[in-house]
This record gives C-alpha cells, structure tokens and sequence, in this order.
C-alpha cells in the first residue's frame, strides 16, 4: 500500500494568555522569582527590586494549535504573546497548512529560513518552537504514540530533577536532587553584595549539609571579573555549577570565565541561547560545561534533537531549561540529559506546582523528585490545554 502521509494539516491559529503558565515570570506579588534578583537591568537601581519593573513578563504566554483535516490538534505554549502570534499566523501558518505533519523537518527548514532575515534568536525563534512543539503533539496524538516514543524511547525508567526556587532547603526535604537559586545582588551593589550572595550560599549550605547539590543562577547578569570572583568566594561552599553568569553574546567572556572557575565548579549556560548554530557556538568555543536550551525557545523539538547530538558528540551534557512536560518528554530519552530542571512556581516556593500551571490539564509534577517513564505515556506530550483562560486571538484569519 502507497505511502500517503498522515492526515493534512488544515488550520493553525494562535493564542495570547496571561497569568503565569509558559510565561511563567507572569506571576503575582510576593513570589520568590521576583524577589531583588540579580539581572543586566540591575545597574538602574529603579528596575532593581523586580524584574517585572522592566517587563519580564511583557510578552505572555504563545499557544500554537495545529489542526489535522480528521479533527485532531495538537497544541503547545511557549513564551511569546502577541508578537509572537502575528509571527504564527502573518508569516509559519502558510509552512503548515495543506502539509503532511509527518514533514516536520522541511517545515523547519521553510520556517526558519524564511524568517532568518528578521529572526534566528528570540521571539522568532519561540514563535517557531511553538509551533514545531506543537507539530510533535500533533504527531503522537496522530499515532497514538507520546513523543518520548517518537523520539527514540525512554532510556531510563524515571527522570530525576533538581529544584530551581529560592528555598533550596526546602526541595531537599522534597526529595530533589539538587536546588538552584537565584543571584540576588550584581556588581552594582559592589562587595556588599558579594558578601550577601555568599552569606546566602553559606546559610543554604549549613541548612542542606555538604552533599545536597547547590547551584546559583545569575541571569546573564555579571561581568568575568564579578563572576569570577563570586565563584573562586562560592567554592568553599561547595557550589555545584554557577549559571548564565554573564550575557548570552559573550562568547568569549564564559569561554575566559571557564577557564577562571576553581576546577570541579562547572559553568552552565544556554537558556537564551538558539538553534544548533548558537549552541555550535558555545562548544567550539569551549564556553560551559553543560548546555541548557529551552525546547521552548530554543527551536522546538527539531532543533533540540540537533543540538543535543552535537553537545554528545562533544562529550557535554544537555539539560534542558525547565519547560515541563516539553523538555520531560526529550529529557529521558537521551543519556546525555542525565537529569531535569523543575521551577518552583509556587510563590514559596514551598510546595510542588504543576510548572505551567494553570495552563496545562494533566501535567505531570515531580514526586520526591522524580518522575515515572509511565506518567509520560499519554500521545504527544500527554496534556490538554486549559480551555477555561481567557485565551485571545488576536490575528484570526
Ligand atoms: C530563577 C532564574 O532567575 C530564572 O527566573 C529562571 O527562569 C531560569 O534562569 C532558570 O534557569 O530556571
Ligand atoms: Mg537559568
């Protein structure tokens, strides 16, 4: 019997939501993520307090679905908004409709390049996430497979996670491997911030005991000398890696930092990095020790498949920045993706949440840290989205 492809793909139509969820610095106030953390803004002592001061949450949450001529859609949110939405339907939507959703790979192909004279990072760049994580959810549900299985399958019966929040004490007691905080002070705020940030560590480090995993994450907002020093001041209380510490396009300066770092001390980056070029960039560079895209962000499933070879083949691991059931699904199929990223959106942080919550129906939350290979086996990513949100659609057509 001729092959004739799946089902086509009749209407793809995006959503702006607010309210946490993909965007999930779209949070209230009072919540630990936005709490005096360190950023590149910090040197304007106005937008230091919050980084909702100066719009980190301006774009809300992209829902993408994608629609087969049998009636299936499949769906996906990412952080992108509006914009993001002119992007999907102005320009992706004419790579998708009337196709095979089986062609993922030329449809990339056309979305990437076709934008590539406005885009290649950023919104752009999660535009077509989203509708390439879509295309995924809409491939399993089409072949009654989770993307997991799509992928390759599960290499390993469970994931494991650490905890990002600001109580890491907390996560231990949650059965996390490891907690990762947030900076709180930047090079504005001189050595009495440095001191803070390590007083912080210190008390972290006495509350967890010596072997619980500790992590800082600094928001892209140091310089090489700050974060050298704040990581030759952290060593000695044992700081399992030191993250995003200075800005994306520094290539030079994670590749002098890594060099800088006491040894044993790794160096992560990536979250706003894009497509296999930039990460390309980051290895060849010899810039961290581990590469965290967001599959959200990063060019969707696609791409991450690509950028997770290369780091392999470089000898790195990939652990993606938390993106709940996104990165879950890719996360254990991969032996170079050993474990996984939680964000604690409780406002505690101290309880566990779904991490797009309200967003997603049936997302799957860590217990005592880990998470069964079973609790992913729904086709696609294995969630629905939460029709009861106000959801907009702002360039129907
Ligand atoms: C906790 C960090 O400041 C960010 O809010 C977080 O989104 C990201 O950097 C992470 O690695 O989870
Ligand atoms: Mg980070």
């Amino acid at each position: 019997m001729a092959y004739t492809g799946l089902p086509r793909i009749k209407h793809v139509r995006a959503f702006t939501v607010r309210g946490g969820g993909a965007d999930y610095h779209d949070q209230g106030a009072g919540h630990w993520i936005d709490d005096h953390i360190a950023t590149p803004m910090a040197r304007y002592p106005e937008y230091r307090q919050s980084r909702q001061s100066f719009g980190i949450n301006v774009l809300g949450t992209l829902v993408v679905e994608i629609e087969a001529e049998d009636g299936t859609i499949g769906f996906a949110v990412t952080t992108g908004g509006e914009p993001a939405c002119f992007i999907v339907e102005r320009h992706l939507a004419r790579f998708l409709e009337g196709r095979n959703p089986a062609e993922y790979e030329k449809i990339w192909d056309q979305m990437y390049f076709s934008t590539q004279y406005y885009g290649r990072k950023g919104l752009v760049v999660n535009a077509i996430s989203g509708v390439d994580l879509a295309l995924w959810d809409l491939l399993g549900k089409l072949r009654g497979e989770p993307v997991h299985a799509l992928l390759g399958g599960a290499v390993r019966d469970e994931l494991q996670f650490y905890a990002t929040g600001s109580r890491p004490d907390l996560a231990k007691d949650m059965g996390f491997i490891g907690g990762k905080m947030p900076l709180h002070h930047g090079p504005a705020e001189g050595i009495e911030g440095l001191r803070k940030n390590i007083a912080e560590l210190a008390t972290m480090r006495e509350r967890v005991g010596p072997d619980f995993w500790l992590m800082l994450d600094c928001w892209m907002a140091l310089d090489v000398d700050y974060a050298t020093r704040l990581a030759l001041a952290a060593h000695e209380h044992g700081l399992k890696w030191i993250e995003e510490a200075i800005s994306p396009d520094d290539y030079w300066g994670y590749a002098e930092l890594k060099r800088n770092v006491p040894r044993g001390m790794l160096v992560t980056t990536g979250e706003h990095e894009a497509t296999r070029w930039g990460f390309r960039m980051l290895l060849e560079m010899d810039c961290c020790d581990i590469l965290q895209p967001d599959v959200g962000w990063c060019g969707g499933v696609t791409e991450l498949l690509k950028i997770s070879a290369l780091a392999d083949a470089h000898g790195k691991l990939v652990v993606p920045h938390g993106s709940s059931v996104y990165s879950y699904h890719f996360v254990i199929t991969r032996h170079n993706s050993p474990f996984a990223e939680f964000l604690m959106m409780h406002p505690g942080p101290s309880e566990v949440l779904p991490m797009f919550h309200p967003q997603l129906i049936g997302e799957p939350v860590p217990v005592n840290g880990r998470l069964r290979a079973s609790a992913l086996d729904k086709p696609g990513f294995g969630v629905e989205l939460n029709r009861d949100l106000p959801m907009h659609r702002p360039y129907a057509r």
